[in-house]
Protein backbone atom coordinates (compact mmCIF):
# COMPACT_ATOMS: atom_id res chain seq x y z
CA UNK A 1 0.00 0.00 0.00
CA UNK A 2 1.21 3.64 -1.23
CA UNK A 3 2.33 5.74 2.19
CA UNK A 4 0.35 8.71 2.31
CA UNK A 5 1.97 12.09 1.97
CA UNK A 6 2.89 13.94 5.02
CA UNK A 7 1.31 17.65 5.44
CA UNK A 8 4.16 20.52 4.05
CA UNK A 9 3.36 23.33 7.23
CA UNK A 10 5.32 26.40 6.40
CA UNK A 11 5.08 29.38 9.23
CA UNK A 12 5.88 32.64 8.19
CA UNK A 13 5.65 36.63 8.75
CA UNK A 14 7.74 39.45 9.37
CA UNK A 15 11.05 39.16 10.86
CA UNK A 16 11.01 39.71 14.54
CA UNK A 17 7.33 38.49 14.95
CA UNK A 18 8.43 35.64 16.70
CA UNK A 19 8.28 32.55 14.36
CA UNK A 20 11.80 31.19 15.27
CA UNK A 21 10.80 31.39 19.62
CA UNK A 22 7.19 29.91 18.55
CA UNK A 23 8.86 27.02 16.57
CA UNK A 24 10.95 26.41 19.11
CA UNK A 25 8.52 26.62 21.36
CA UNK A 26 6.40 23.74 19.44
CA UNK A 27 9.26 21.60 18.80
CA UNK A 28 10.00 21.45 22.57
CA UNK A 29 6.34 20.28 23.20
CA UNK A 30 6.77 16.19 23.86
CA UNK A 31 3.60 15.05 21.44
CA UNK A 32 5.02 16.97 18.39
CA UNK A 33 4.93 14.85 15.38
CA UNK A 34 6.37 17.28 12.60
CA UNK A 35 9.68 17.29 11.04
CA UNK A 36 11.66 20.17 10.87
CA UNK A 37 13.65 21.75 7.83
CA UNK A 38 16.84 23.20 8.60
CA UNK A 39 17.46 25.98 6.69
CA UNK A 40 20.48 26.92 4.34
CA UNK A 41 22.20 30.77 4.67
CA UNK A 42 25.04 32.77 3.82
CA UNK A 43 24.34 34.94 6.93
CA UNK A 44 27.03 34.75 9.63
CA UNK A 45 26.59 32.39 12.33
CA UNK A 46 24.89 34.71 15.56
CA UNK A 47 26.67 33.56 18.80
CA UNK A 48 25.34 30.59 19.85
CA UNK A 49 23.99 28.96 16.82
CA UNK A 50 25.10 25.90 16.13
CA UNK A 51 25.99 24.28 12.51
CA UNK A 52 23.72 21.99 11.30
CA UNK A 53 21.45 22.60 14.09
CA UNK A 54 20.03 26.16 13.47
CA UNK A 55 20.75 26.27 9.67
CA UNK A 56 23.31 25.06 7.36
CA UNK A 57 25.78 27.81 7.25
CA UNK A 58 27.47 28.26 3.58
CA UNK A 59 29.29 31.11 1.70
CA UNK A 60 27.84 32.95 -0.67
CA UNK A 61 29.63 30.59 -3.66
CA UNK A 62 28.65 27.69 -2.08
CA UNK A 63 25.08 28.65 -2.34
CA UNK A 64 25.06 29.67 -5.34
CA UNK A 65 26.44 26.27 -6.53
CA UNK A 66 22.98 24.69 -4.41
CA UNK A 67 20.98 27.34 -6.60
CA UNK A 68 22.91 26.03 -9.74
CA UNK A 69 22.49 22.16 -9.11
CA UNK A 70 18.74 22.50 -8.68
CA UNK A 71 19.01 21.51 -4.85
CA UNK A 72 17.04 23.88 -3.58
CA UNK A 73 12.71 24.09 -3.10
CA UNK A 74 12.98 27.75 -2.63
CA UNK A 75 15.27 30.51 -1.66
CA UNK A 76 15.87 34.31 -1.52
CA UNK A 77 17.88 36.69 -1.17
CA UNK A 78 17.06 39.14 2.47
CA UNK A 79 18.81 41.78 3.85
CA UNK A 80 21.84 41.13 2.02
CA UNK A 81 22.07 37.19 2.89
CA UNK A 82 20.90 34.00 0.71
CA UNK A 83 18.50 31.61 2.47
CA UNK A 84 17.08 28.84 1.17
CA UNK A 85 15.23 25.01 1.73
CA UNK A 86 16.72 22.01 0.62
CA UNK A 87 14.47 20.04 -1.62
CA UNK A 88 15.69 16.85 -1.10
CA UNK A 89 14.90 16.71 2.61
CA UNK A 90 11.03 18.21 2.52
CA UNK A 91 10.43 15.68 -0.53
CA UNK A 92 11.69 12.41 1.07
CA UNK A 93 10.24 13.06 4.27
CA UNK A 94 6.58 14.12 2.73
CA UNK A 95 7.18 10.84 1.42
CA UNK A 96 7.45 8.59 4.17
CA UNK A 97 4.25 10.10 5.19
CA UNK A 98 5.65 12.83 8.00
CA UNK A 99 4.73 16.28 8.34
CA UNK A 100 7.32 18.77 7.41
CA UNK A 101 7.31 22.02 9.35
CA UNK A 102 8.89 25.40 7.27
CA UNK A 103 10.11 28.22 9.00
CA UNK A 104 10.64 31.20 6.34
CA UNK A 105 10.06 34.72 5.10
CA UNK A 106 7.34 35.73 3.31
CA UNK A 107 8.97 35.78 -0.85
CA UNK A 108 10.05 31.93 -0.09
CA UNK A 109 6.27 30.93 1.34
CA UNK A 110 5.19 32.06 -2.09
CA UNK A 111 7.59 29.92 -3.87
CA UNK A 112 6.47 27.13 -2.23
CA UNK A 113 3.07 28.09 -2.63
CA UNK A 114 3.28 27.71 -6.21
CA UNK A 115 5.15 24.23 -5.92
CA UNK A 116 2.69 22.89 -3.07
CA UNK A 117 -0.43 24.53 -3.52
CA UNK A 118 -1.56 21.81 -1.08
CA UNK A 119 0.24 22.84 1.78
CA UNK A 120 -0.62 24.63 5.04
CA UNK A 121 0.47 28.21 5.28
CA UNK A 122 0.19 29.78 8.49
CA UNK A 123 0.95 33.86 8.85
CA UNK A 124 2.50 35.12 12.27
CA UNK A 125 1.29 38.65 12.95
CA UNK A 126 2.83 41.24 15.97
CA UNK A 127 0.41 42.82 18.09
CA UNK A 128 1.24 45.82 16.39
CA UNK A 129 4.36 47.63 14.67
CA UNK A 130 5.59 49.03 17.97
CA UNK A 131 5.86 45.95 19.11
CA UNK A 132 7.49 44.32 16.12
CA UNK A 133 10.21 46.64 16.31
CA UNK A 134 10.20 46.43 20.01
CA UNK A 135 11.21 42.43 19.57
CA UNK A 136 13.97 42.51 16.91
CA UNK A 137 15.34 45.73 19.16
CA UNK A 138 15.50 43.76 22.17
CA UNK A 139 16.45 40.39 20.20
CA UNK A 140 20.07 42.90 20.18
CA UNK A 141 21.40 40.96 17.14
CA UNK A 142 21.05 43.65 14.17
CA UNK A 143 22.75 47.34 14.01
CA UNK A 144 20.16 50.40 13.85
CA UNK A 145 20.73 50.06 9.74
CA UNK A 146 19.57 46.44 9.52
CA UNK A 147 16.63 46.90 11.85
CA UNK A 148 15.50 49.71 9.81
CA UNK A 149 15.84 47.66 6.83
CA UNK A 150 13.83 44.70 8.50
CA UNK A 151 11.51 47.19 9.34
CA UNK A 152 10.29 48.04 5.88
CA UNK A 153 10.84 45.03 4.73
CA UNK A 154 8.08 43.85 7.78
CA UNK A 155 5.80 46.16 6.27
CA UNK A 156 5.47 44.85 2.96
CA UNK A 157 5.27 41.99 4.14
CA UNK A 158 2.07 42.33 6.41
CA UNK A 159 0.34 43.40 2.77
CA UNK A 160 0.91 39.26 1.96
CA UNK A 161 -1.07 38.08 5.04
CA UNK A 162 -4.55 37.54 2.79
CA UNK A 163 -2.66 34.69 0.60
CA UNK A 164 -2.47 32.76 3.46
CA UNK A 165 -4.82 29.86 4.84
CA UNK A 166 -4.39 31.41 8.57
CA UNK A 167 -3.62 34.20 10.55
CA UNK A 168 -1.98 34.04 13.94
CA UNK A 169 -1.39 36.78 16.45
CA UNK A 170 1.52 35.92 18.60
CA UNK A 171 0.82 37.49 21.50
CA UNK A 172 2.18 35.50 23.98
CA UNK A 173 4.24 32.47 22.32
CA UNK A 174 2.19 29.52 23.98
CA UNK A 175 -0.90 31.04 22.75
CA UNK A 176 0.57 31.16 19.22
CA UNK A 177 1.80 27.44 19.97
CA UNK A 178 -1.83 26.18 20.51
CA UNK A 179 -3.40 28.08 17.84
CA UNK A 180 -0.84 26.40 15.82
CA UNK A 181 -1.36 23.32 17.06
CA UNK A 182 -5.15 23.89 16.80
CA UNK A 183 -4.94 24.63 12.85
CA UNK A 184 -2.74 21.60 12.38
CA UNK A 185 -4.98 18.98 13.63
CA UNK A 186 -8.29 21.14 12.09
CA UNK A 187 -6.40 20.80 8.95
CA UNK A 188 -5.30 17.01 9.24
CA UNK A 189 -9.46 16.30 9.63
CA UNK A 190 -10.73 18.18 7.22
CA UNK A 191 -8.09 16.08 4.87
CA UNK A 192 -9.43 13.20 6.17
CA UNK A 193 -6.12 12.04 7.93
CA UNK A 194 -7.27 11.53 11.13
CA UNK A 195 -10.08 9.57 10.71
CA UNK A 196 -7.26 7.36 9.06
CA UNK A 197 -5.00 7.53 11.68
CA UNK A 198 -7.31 6.68 14.42
CA UNK A 199 -8.51 4.00 11.95
CA UNK A 200 -4.66 2.57 12.29
CA UNK A 201 -4.43 3.39 16.12
CA UNK A 202 -7.59 1.02 16.77
CA UNK A 203 -6.86 -1.83 13.82
CA UNK A 204 -10.29 -0.83 12.18
CA UNK A 205 -10.74 -0.16 8.74
N1 LIG B 1 5.12 36.47 22.08
C1 LIG B 1 6.22 37.17 22.32
N2 LIG B 1 6.21 38.14 23.25
C2 LIG B 1 7.34 38.86 23.51
N3 LIG B 1 8.51 38.70 22.88
C3 LIG B 1 8.58 37.73 21.94
C4 LIG B 1 7.44 36.93 21.61
N4 LIG B 1 7.81 36.06 20.63
C5 LIG B 1 9.11 36.31 20.36
N5 LIG B 1 9.57 37.32 21.15
C6 LIG B 1 10.92 37.90 21.15
O1 LIG B 1 11.03 38.66 19.94
C7 LIG B 1 12.36 38.58 19.43
C8 LIG B 1 12.31 38.08 17.97
O2 LIG B 1 11.88 36.73 17.99
P1 LIG B 1 12.39 35.68 16.90
O3 LIG B 1 13.86 35.77 16.74
O4 LIG B 1 11.80 34.37 17.27
O5 LIG B 1 11.66 36.27 15.60
P2 LIG B 1 11.72 35.77 14.08
O6 LIG B 1 10.39 36.08 13.49
O7 LIG B 1 12.18 34.36 14.02
O8 LIG B 1 12.82 36.73 13.52
P3 LIG B 1 13.68 36.58 12.19
O9 LIG B 1 12.70 36.47 11.09
O10 LIG B 1 14.46 37.86 12.15
O11 LIG B 1 14.55 35.39 12.35
C9 LIG B 1 13.15 37.67 20.35
O12 LIG B 1 13.89 38.47 21.27
C10 LIG B 1 12.05 36.87 21.09
O13 LIG B 1 12.45 36.48 22.39
N1 LIG C 1 12.92 32.10 2.16
C1 LIG C 1 13.52 31.60 3.24
N2 LIG C 1 13.59 32.34 4.38
C2 LIG C 1 14.17 31.78 5.44
C3 LIG C 1 14.71 30.51 5.42
N3 LIG C 1 15.24 30.25 6.64
C4 LIG C 1 15.02 31.31 7.40
N4 LIG C 1 14.36 32.26 6.68
C5 LIG C 1 13.91 33.57 7.10
O1 LIG C 1 14.93 34.54 6.89
C6 LIG C 1 14.70 35.64 7.77
C7 LIG C 1 15.96 36.05 8.47
O2 LIG C 1 16.38 35.03 9.34
P1 LIG C 1 17.51 35.30 10.44
O3 LIG C 1 17.80 33.93 11.01
O4 LIG C 1 18.67 35.94 9.77
O5 LIG C 1 16.89 36.23 11.47
C8 LIG C 1 13.63 35.17 8.77
O6 LIG C 1 12.40 35.75 8.37
C9 LIG C 1 13.61 33.69 8.57
O7 LIG C 1 12.35 33.10 8.90
C10 LIG C 1 14.61 29.76 4.21
O8 LIG C 1 15.06 28.61 4.09
N5 LIG C 1 14.02 30.35 3.17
Amino acid sequence: METEKGLLIVLSGPSGVGKGTVRKAIFSEPDIQFEYSISVTSRKMRPGEVDGVDYFFKTRDEFETMIKNDELLEYTEYVGNYYGTPVDYVKKTLNEGKDVFLEIEVEGAKQVRNKFPDGLFIFLIPPSLSELENRIKTRGTETDDLIRSRMTVAKNELKMMNLYDYVVENDKVEHAVEKIKAIVIAEHCRRNRVEKRFKKILGVD
